[in-house]
C-alpha cells in the first residue's frame, strides 16, 4: 500500500475497511496462524482454477483494450501477466495433483459464477480500457497483499502451503502490481470524471467479490 500520492492508493485509503476485509480475511488469516482447514484450501484450489481460466480471457480482453488505444505502450506487461497465466495454470494442475484435487469433476460455487460473470462483462467494447486496467490492477493486488502477509515475519504458514503463497506473496509480484498501479494511476490520472467513478465502482465492486469468494472457500457458500 505505498501511497505514491495516485488514485489508486487514494483509494485503497479511503476505501481501507473494505480493503482490509479483502486482503485480511480469516481465511487467509487462518493460514498465515496456521490454524487453516485443509478441506478449504482444497476448495479454494479448485475453485480458484476455475477463476483463472475465466481471468485468462478476462485478461484477453484488457489486452484487446489496450490494443485499441493509441498510445499501447502498456503492452508488454498486459502481455507479460497474460504469459505467467499460462504458467499459472500448470502451477494449479501440479498443486491439484498433490492435494488430490480432482480439476476435472469441479463445478464453479455460486460466489465464484459471480465473479466470473463480472470478468465477462469486461468483453463489452464501451468498458474502457482505463476502468478495465484498474479492475485488473486491484484483483492482482487482493491476493497479493493477502499472500505476502501470510509470509510476513512471525508467520506460522504451515510449510506445504508457503509454496502457494509465495507465488502471490513474492517481492516479485509484488513488483508486477505496482507496474500496474503506475499504468491504472496514469490512465485514471487522463480519465474523464465519469470514467474515474466507474473505475472506482468497479474497484469496490472487486473487493466484495474477493470477500466472498475467500467465504466462499472457508465455508462453501
Ligand atoms: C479470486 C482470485 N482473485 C485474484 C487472483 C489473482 O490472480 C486469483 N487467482 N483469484
Amino acid at each position: 500500500m505505498e501511497g505514491d500520492g495516485g488514485t489508486a492508493a487514494a483509494w485503497m485509503a479511503t476505501h481501507r475497511g473494505m480493503y482490509e476485509r479483502a486482503t485480511r480475511h480469516p481465511f487467509t488469516v487462518s493460514i498465515r496462524d496456521g490454524s487453516v482447514d485443509l478441506a478449504a484450501f482444497k476448495r479454494w484450489l479448485g475453485q480458484d482454477y476455475m477463476f483463472v481460466r475465466e481471468f485468462v480471457a478476462f485478461l484477453a480482453s484488457v489486452l484487446l483494450k489496450c490494443c485499441k488505444q493509441s498510445d499501447s505502450s502498456d503492452m508488454e506487461t498486459i502481455l507479460g501477466g497474460l504469459a505467467s497465466l499460462s504458467d499459472e495454470l500448470s502451477w494449479f494442475k501440479k498443486e491439484a495433483a498433490k492435494w488430490s484435487v480432482d480439476l476435472a469433476g469441479i463445478s464453479p460455487l455460486s460466489s465464484n459464477m459471480e465473479y466470473c460473470r463480472f470478468l465477462q462483462s469486461f468483453d463489452d467494447p464501451e468498458i474502457s480500457y482505463t476502468v478495465a486496467i484498474t479492475t485488473f490492477w486491484i484483483i492482482e493486488t487482493v491476493y497479493q497483499d493477502s499472500f505476502a502477509s501470510c509470509i510476513e515475519e512471525g508467520n506460522k504458514t504451515p510449510a506445504e502451503l508457503l509454496g502457494t503463497c509465495q507465488r502471490w506473496g513474492s517481492p516479485e509480484f509484488k513488483q508486477y502490481c505496482q507496474s500496474l498501479q503506475r499504468i491504472a494511476d496514469r490512465c485514471l490520472a487522463n480519465a474523464p470524471p465519469d470514467v474515474v467513478k466507474n473505475a472506482e465502482e468497479a474497484f469496490l465492486r472487486v473487493l466484495e467479490l474477493e470477500i466472498g469468494f475467500w467465504d466462499m472457500s472457508s465455508s462453501q457458500s
